[in-house]
């Protein structure tokens, strides 16, 4: 049970216990990993290469069935994924994107309001190759969110986009983040991005959780000292300084 602001405890949206993966004998990539997310929480993983970011990112979604039966893992019934790549249907106009596979009269309507959210309003009948590498995030964020997921999950969805665009890219994912309030699970290489954008850092070592740190809103400000303190601290956990 975790506590909420007001001391009271709630379920956790994600609960994972004992998890284990792994792909060959030599040994397991996710070697009996625990965590919990609340609802609404937004946590970044973060982790050197290979640590095992993605292999959790995917049993969470349901991506991987050959996860070990003997751990255990609980997400909530609505999930959505966003990847590196905004995965839109070529074929299919954005706002179609959107709404695929959407029940309800009020799919178009919602689609489209979705559609302004990311500031993708008047772009509706565009193709995916007409958007810009950014815009096609926006839209993928906007099929994401029009299913008002209890869960997202990210794995490093802004990896491709230049720095500028990125740094636009957070603070929309704050703001939708904070109106729809799913709980979030963001994959990302970039320590700065783990520190702007989440509650929590969460840093993956040998496939067990090795540093668990909450991120007080001032500290989300780079020119605040807690940034760097909290940046130096995780830069540190990763092995490298903050000077390299
Ligand atoms: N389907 C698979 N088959 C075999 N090995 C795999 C498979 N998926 C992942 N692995 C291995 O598991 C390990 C962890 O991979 P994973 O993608 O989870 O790491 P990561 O922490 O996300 O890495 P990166 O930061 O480089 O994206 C790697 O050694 C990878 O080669």
């Amino acid at each position: 049970m975790a506590a909420d602001a007001g001391g009271l405890t709630t379920e956790p949206a994600v609960r994972v216990r004992n998890l284990h993966r792994s792909f060959n004998k030599d040994g397991g990539v996710l070697n009996g990993l625990d965590l919990d997310i609340a609802p609404g929480e937004f946590v970044a993983l973060i982790g050197r290469s290979g640590t095992g970011k993605s292999t959790l990112l995917r049993a969470l979604a349901g991506l991987d069935r050959d996860v070990d039966g003997y751990g255990r893992i609980e997400v909530p019934p609505s999930v959505s994924v966003v990847f590196q790549d905004s995965r839109l249907l070529p074929w299919k106009r954005i706002l179609d994107n959107v709404v695929f596979g959407l029940r309800g009269a009020d799919a178009g309507d919602r689609g489209r309001q979705a559609l302004a959210e990311v500031g993708l309003a008047g772009r509706e009948r565009a193709w995916p190759y007409q958007l810009s590498g950014g815009e096609q995030q926006r839209a993928a964020l906007a099929r994401s969110l029009v299913r008002e997921p209890q869960l997202l999950l990210a794995d490093e969805p802004f990896g491709a986009l230049d720095a500028l665009t990125r740094i636009r890219m957070h603070a929309l994912l704050r703001k939708l983040c904070e109106t729809h309030r799913p709980a979030v699970l963001l994959v990302t290489h970039d320590v700065d991005e783990a520190i702007v954008l989440a509650d929590r850092v969460i840093l993956l070592d040998a496939g067990v959780v090795d540093t668990d740190v909450r991120v007080e809103l001032a500290n989300r400000n780079r020119s605040d000292a807690g940034f760097a303190r909290l940046r130096s601290l995780l830069l540190d956990r990763l092995g490298v300084t903050a000077d390299e």
